[in-house]
């Protein structure tokens, strides 16, 4: 099986199935599908339920609720999430992200004009730089910030008081955190790659959403091609939409789901380009492994970031490859994918 070329720019392999968001069209696709209440948010059962508790008892003592952290990778939900725990909370949402924030002064004119139980969402919160971090301390803490009054020897802090608010950080590496920042969360919520049961339902209220007719067959089939994401589902669902209307008098079947995500060149299994890339180069270039992660993003023209955040969950999560001190390495499904024969298993013996 050949490697897929080297010369591949990434932007082109970010393909029809990466789970980053492509344009601000897509973007304004994804609000109007966006579901803004817990009962059409499907899926991730256990963070649900925690929050579904936790919102009625901060209601029933008409406190904001509990700072909020919401990890996992791209296209799962965290957004969508952030919305709805502001809509539960009939709360208004400020919304902000880490790179943006860029003064302390940034964070506290956002923060001073917070109204009683607001929820601030900073999406991408583990790029906030220290200062603005450093002030936001004391707000999570007592809903307080000190700000410094004047220069030099006449310069004094003064405390101002904040409407009391809740904090929704949201960020696809939780591991870039600092301490005292993640101690300050009262639930940190993990997001989980999506069962292809629930995409499919997600899928069909997609559907119905964007008046086309789907049968269950066929939520299933895109479902099952989507990287367990939601972000992906919808997409492919548009794409399949575009054929069927087409070629099947826009229903969407199974069959007419298979052949349009043929087309598009969707794996059956639902990787994506660079996915097969990273693999392939796992097994053909360094034996199925183990690999260091940065000779993996040589060896694929890809950031080492993005690896860790984008690429690899998902395979982990499949069980494609695993990571060891020594590096990733191609496990015997990820051989078997490609109809290749796994090597004999002395030789990895750290995994097994
Ligand atoms: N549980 C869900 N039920 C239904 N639709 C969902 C669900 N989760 C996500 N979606 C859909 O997937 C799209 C992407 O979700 P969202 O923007 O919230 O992801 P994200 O985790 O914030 O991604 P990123 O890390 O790129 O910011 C949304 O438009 C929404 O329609
Ligand atoms: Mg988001």
């Amino acid at each position: 099986m050949p490697i897929v070329p080297d010369n591949l720019s990434s932007q082109s392999s970010r393909g029809i199935i990466s789970p980053e968001r492509h344009n601000t069209k897509e973007e304004s696709i994804e609000r109007a599908l966006r579901p803004k209440y817990l009962k059409d948010y499907t899926g991730q059962d256990k963070v649900c339920e925690q929050l579904t508790i936790f919102i009625a008892a901060a209601q029933k003592r008409q406190e904001p609720l509990d700072h909020v952290l919401l990890f996992g990778p791209p296209g799962l939900g965290k957004t969508t999430l952030a919305h709805i725990i502001a809509n539960e909370m009939g709360s208004q949402m400020r919304q902000t992200s880490g790179p943006v924030l860029e003064k302390p002064g940034d964070l506290v004119s956002l923060l001073t004009n917070l109204q009683t139980n607001d929820v601030l969402f900073i999406d991408e919160i583990h790029r906030l730089s220290p200062v603005v971090e450093e002030i936001l301390y004391p707000a999570l803490e007592d809903f307080q910030i000190d700000i410094m009054i004047g220069d030099g020897p006449a310069a004094r802090s003064i405390k101002i008081d904040l409407q009391p608010f809740t904090l929704v950080g949201a960020t696809t590496r939780a591991g870039m955190l600092t301490n005292p920042l993640r101690d300050r969360f009262g639930i940190i919520s993990r997001l989980e790659f999506y069962s292809t049961e629930h995409l499919a339902k997600i899928v069909t209220r997609s559907a119905g959403l964007l008046h086309c007719e789907i049968t269950p067959e066929g939520a299933t089939e895109i479902a099952r091609r989507s990287r367990g994401t939601p972000r992906i589902a919808n997409r492919l669902l548009r794409r399949v939409r575009d054929y069927a209307e087409v070629k099947n008098n826009g229903i969407i079947s199974d069959t007419c789901a298979a052949d349009a995500l043929s087309m598009l060149e969707v794996d059956p299994h639902g990787l994506d380009l660079m996915d097969r890339k990273l693999l392939e180069t796992i097994i053909h270039k360094f034996d199925g492994g183990p690999v260091g992660v940065d000779n993996l993003a040589a060896a694929i023209g890809e950031e080492s970031d993005t690896i860790e955040e984008v690429i690899e969950p998902y395979l982990i999560q499949r069980g494609l490859i695993q990571r060891t001190p020594r590096g990733r390495i191609a496990t015997q499904s990820a051989w078997l994918h490609f109809e290749l024969i796994p090597p004999k298993k002395d030789i990895h013996p750290e995994l097994f």
